[in-house]
């Protein structure tokens, strides 16, 4: 890649945007040191704290989506839709990028709209088998599509799709490696069974009313627990904190808690399914059912029809939760198959394959 590449990128409002984004401005930095990269995300929403962190500067739009049903609101969206656009022009006129990337997200749609609309090179990743309506939308206008699923040709122009897989941060590649520091980075005994319990990067209220009622079975198992709360949640439930209970409102280490654990139980966001695939370790998938077309538990089951997890949904979580999960903890053999089948679903060169794509439009647009 040339010195000095200069690379926006904009994915938010939930982790599952926000760390494709990251990802992916990694890999762009691992390759050229000096590339200028600025993030752009929507002002109240969490990749406001998460970009930073990861060491990224992030400027905010004032954008939100419409409601889905009446709502006062939506009156706001035209403004904010005006607003963001304006400030998107802004940012792109003074920042001057080789590239436009989106990762999916409100914020991303005024922004690569204005980068469409000025001739810069865009790409556009999209996570999940269904695409949300932002990449719908820029999908017809932008030069590269990078997907998870062969499903999305259908929806997005299948000569400018590649099928690259889902960007995973690279620190949880080497998970294996860590486990006894995970252990002791979560306090955690080194003679019990660990079960990390995920909610999705906003935390999953069924699931963590399902942890609450098996919390003292847990403990006659000799079960300890990572339990990942999220932020709405987390003053209710913080209370189970103990020896036995490490209660999290969010992991800012991934890669410990997935080395810590034996067994993990999980929602099916698709970032979530593309690392547990690389984790390599036994899942219960218990997809969220509030979401479009019911699509994590689409994820799910592209795993478990290879015999490489269990899925529980959640109207047979009352009924099966008990008999099917502490028997499975027992059951050795079937563990190490799904970990030994869930590692094959792994696509770990998604990223590098994402910056090739990028490298190839920004040496096009060069010719
Ligand atoms: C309710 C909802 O709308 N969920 C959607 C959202 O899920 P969600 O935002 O949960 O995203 P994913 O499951 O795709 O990814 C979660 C990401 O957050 C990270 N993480 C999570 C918890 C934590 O404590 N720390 C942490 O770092 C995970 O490592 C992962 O990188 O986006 C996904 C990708 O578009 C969709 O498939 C999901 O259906």
């Amino acid at each position: 890649m040339k010195k000095g590449l200069r690379v926006i990128l904009s994915g938010g409002g939930t982790g599952g945007h926000i760390y494709p984004a990251i990802a992916i401005a990694d890999e762009i930095k691992r390759r050229n040191p000096d590339a200028e990269i600025l993030f752009v995300g929507a002002r109240d929403r969490m990749e406001m704290e998460k970009v930073p962190q990861a060491g990224y500067e992030i400027k905010g739009l004032w954008i939100s989506g419409l409601q889905r049903k009446l709502s006062l609101k939506n009156l706001a969206f035209p403004f904010k839709l005006l607003s963001s656009l304006s400030n998107s022009r802004k940012i792109i006129n003074s920042f001057k990028p080789d590239i436009v990337i989106g990762t999916g997200g409100f914020a991303s749609g005024p922004l690569l709209r204005v980068a469409i609309s000025k001739g810069i090179p865009t790409l556009i990743q999209e996570q999940n088998s269904l695409p949300g309506i932002t990449n719908k939308i820029l999908a017809k206008y932008a030069n590269t599509i990078c997907a998870a699923y062969e499903k999305v040709k259908e929806v997005f122009p299948a000569e400018r799709t590649i099928i690259t897989g889902n960007p995973v941060r690279q620190d949880l590649l080497k998970v294996n490696e860590l486990r006894e520091e995970a252990r002791e980075y979560f306090g955690l005994s080194a003679n019990k069974k660990t079960v990390l319990v995920l909610g999705g990067s906003l935390g999953a209220r069924r699931i963590n009313k399902l942890i609450e009622t098996y919390l003292s079975k847990f403990g006659e198992e000799n079960v300890q627990l990572i339990w990942q709360i999220g932020k709405l949640y987390y003053s209710e439930y913080k209370k189970y904190e103990s020896d036995n209970v490490r209660t999290r409102e969010f992991l800012n280490r991934m890669d410990l808690a997935y080395a810590a654990a034996d067994v993990i139980i999980s929602r099916a966001g698709a970032g979530s399914v593309s690392e547990l695939c690389i984790v390599g370790k036994p899942v219960l998938f218990i997809p969220s059912p509030n979401v479009a077309e019911n699509h994590q538990a689409k994820n799910a089951m592209a795993v478990t029809s290879k015999d490489a997890a269990l899925m529980i949904t959640e109207d047979e979580l009352a009924e099966r939760f008990d008999p099917c999960f502490f028997q499975f903890l027992k059951d050795e053999k079937r563990l190490n198959t799904f970990s030994r089948n869930i590692k094959k679903l792994a696509l770990p060169n998604a990223t590098s394959d994402i910056v090739d794509e990028v490298e190839k439009l920004i040496e096009k647009q060069k010719k």
